[in-house]
């Protein structure tokens, strides 16, 4: 399939994942988040709107931290949270200011999207912020989410905000950054034989199977969650390239519809 939908893209979304913003050491991949900025801002200079929806704050927090192991008390990972967001901030700023790209921070929590008010509240800043050459910076706020009964203020898994963000402001792509080059047959880190699939036009069942499990120790969303993305985009009649966040540059490539990673797309 000739990927011409993604030659008209302007409006892209980027989610990039913990295990693109942290080495397996714990250590914060300096190169990547170097890569991330520059091309971005490419991308900004070139006429596109960029929206980043970044994960890395928990990962982040536990670097400054110096913890090797997340916590399991929800309250600890909260305030890792709180701790490494600032940090995360501080970094993507200093980074984007060297490619001369300001940049700004939105903390979304469920509730925030589900009401109608507070969504239109969202989606007014979003467009201000691209109408002022900004590039917004999105993550869930893991500080004060935490689900309650019949309350929901979290998403869970930044996949699927990515794909709520997408939907918010009509963007046209979705670029999904991954710790691998795309969505494989069955999990390449344990069948060294996976095949990778370069078109997805269906969510199926057995699909999900194929996902399932937990991802890297420092992120929580797992390749499953990445397919209930595409799913939520599908809905919409938008599309995703799931790529490897470790050869950011190929974004580039990307949006010029060449083959590379996994394209998401409806027939
Ligand atoms: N069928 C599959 N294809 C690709 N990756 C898979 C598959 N099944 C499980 N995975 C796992 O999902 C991981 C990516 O999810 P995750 O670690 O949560 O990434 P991120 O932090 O980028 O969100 C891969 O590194 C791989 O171990
Ligand atoms: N919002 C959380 C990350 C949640 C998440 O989905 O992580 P990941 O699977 O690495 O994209 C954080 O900033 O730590």
């Amino acid at each position: 399939m000739i990927r011409k939908n993604i030659l008209q893209a302007r409006r892209v979304v980027v989610k990039i994942g913990t295990s693109s913003l942290i080495l397996p050491n714990g250590k914060i991949n300096l190169s990547n988040i170097d890569d991330l900025a520059f091309t971005l801002s490419d991308l900004n200079n070139k006429g596109y709107e960029v929206i980043l929806v970044t994960s890395g704050a928990v990962g982040v927090g536990m670097n400054v931290l110096g913890l090797e192991k997340k916590p399991d008390e929800l309250e600890k990972k909260q305030a890792l949270a709180s701790i490494g967001q600032v940090e995360l901030m501080s970094l993507y700023t200093q980074v984007f200011h060297r490619y001369s790209q300001k940049v700004s921070q939105l903390l979304l929590t469920r509730d925030v999207i589900d009401y109608p008010e507070s969504r239109k509240n969202a989606t007014n800043a979003l467009e201000a912020l691209l109408e002022l050459d900004i590039i917004p910076i999105i993550n869930e706020n893991d500080a004060i989410a935490v689900d309650e009964m019949e309350h929901q203020t979290r998403f869970g898994d930044n996949d699927t905000l990515g794909a709520i963000v997408a939907k918010l402001v009509g963007a046209d792509l979705m670029i999904m950054l991954s710790d691998i080059d795309g969505l494989y047959d069955r999990n390449p880190n344990l069948y060294e034989d996976a095949k990778i699939f370069r078109e997805i036009h269906e969510i199926t069942d057995n699909l999900m199977a194929i996902a399932g499990g937990a991802g890297s120790k420092f992120g929580t969303g797992g390749m499953a969650s990445k397919l209930t993305a595409a799913a939520l985009l599908f809905e919409n009649g938008q599309e995703m390239v799931l790529s490897n966040g470790s050869r950011i540059r190929e974004i580039q490539a990307i949006v010029e519809g060449k083959e590379i990673g996994t394209y998401f797309a409806k027939l």
